[in-house]
């Protein structure tokens, strides 16, 4: 059985080969109680492969799946967890609280209807057939499904893929909320600024490989160095020539460069003479350092446009 100092979920060295892809190469993948982790990783980096195999869907072709103490897909682990997939359906044609009746009817201990729509944030929903609601509310309509019945561990596959940023907001305070109350989640996103807000831990996937993890500072420090900012009476070409070997970019009427030493090149390019107006000096984001650890031998700029949730 499961003791509380093992891990909810331990996956060891676990590989799955489709043919002649590679999806899973050797990857190791823990989760503790209490803790939330996300999963990032670009498209084809191996998110659904890993959570299939941990559902007990796929067998892998190397390594060991412990889930809740249980054997991947046991009876007894799936009890204990909730599911959010990305192929999820809803019915058409049954109220949020019908839906959700439903559902609760399939657990022996399954959470207070009331607990259930405040975290999903549904009160006032309940009457609503599932066909009136908004894209974000039947995000929320699911992920209520998947605690309905008290799990340990819920298991959300990118579940905020399509929502404005309003929706996303709205469902990250859902997950805030589940994890508050001490329930473990696993999350797999692209939404990297999802991750950072959300979790306690980040684990990247690249290609089948654990490429990265840790809390999301911890990655944003494996990279190191600033975003310097600013408006200028100089080039580009100028700033280059200024800071030999640096790659500096043009953003609308900004100038962005990523620096290891930004106080040595201020200095700098104080001393060229080139002025530099609306200066921000910030750390980098969650998305730079994703960028870079996934393609390391790629320049990683800022993004032009950055998400606005
Ligand atoms: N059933 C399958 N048959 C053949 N190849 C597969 C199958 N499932 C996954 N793959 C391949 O395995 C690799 C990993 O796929 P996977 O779906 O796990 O990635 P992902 O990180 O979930 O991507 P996405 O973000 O696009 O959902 C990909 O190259 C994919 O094409």
């Amino acid at each position: 059985m499961q003791t509380h100092q093992q891990p909810l979920v331990s996956l060891r060295q676990l590989s799955k080969q489709f043919g002649k892809e590679t999806a899973l190469d050797a990857i190791d993948l823990y989760i503790q109680p209490n803790e939330v982790v996300a999963l990032l990783g670009e498209n084809g980096a191996g998110k659904t492969t890993t959570i299939s195999t941990l559902l007990g869907q796929l067998t892998p072709d190397k390594g060991e799946v412990t889930v809740l103490g249980y054997p991947a897909g046991h009876w007894a682990a799936k009890q204990q967890m909730g599911v959010m997939l990305q192929s999820a359906a809803l019915p058409d044609n049954v109220t949020v609280i019908e839906q959700l009746r439903l559902f609760a009817s399939y657990y022996p201990h399954s959470q207070p209807l009331a607990y259930v729509l405040k975290t999903a944030l549904l009160t006032d929903l309940v009457k609503r057939k599932v066909q009136t609601l908004s894209g974000g509310q039947k995000q929320r309509l699911l992920f209520a499904m998947a605690i309905i019945g008290n799990p340990r561990l819920v298991i959300l596959d990118e579940p905020t893929v399509g929502l404005d940023a309003t929706a996303r907001r709205e469902f990250w305070s859902c997950i805030r909320a589940l994890a508050a109350n001490g329930t473990s989640v696993l999350l797999t996103t692209h939404y990297l600024e999802e991750a950072d807000a959300l979790s306690d831990r980040i684990v990247v996937l690249a290609k089948g490989r654990v490429v990265a993890e840790g809390v999301p500072e911890a990655i944003k420090a494996k990279l190191g160095g600033k975003r310097i900012r600013f408006r200028s009476n100089g080039s580009v070409e100028a700033i280059e020539q200024a800071i030999p070997g640096c790659a500096a970019q043009c953003r609308g009427d900004y100038i962005e460069l990523h620096s290891l030493t930004p106080e040595a090149h201020l200095k700098t390019l104080f001393d060229a003479g080139i002025v530099l107006q609306d200066l921000t000096v910030v750390g980098i984001s969650l998305e730079d350092a994703f960028l870079h650890l996934t393609q390391p031998t790629q320049e990683y700029a800022v993004p032009a446009k950055e998400m606005s949730a």
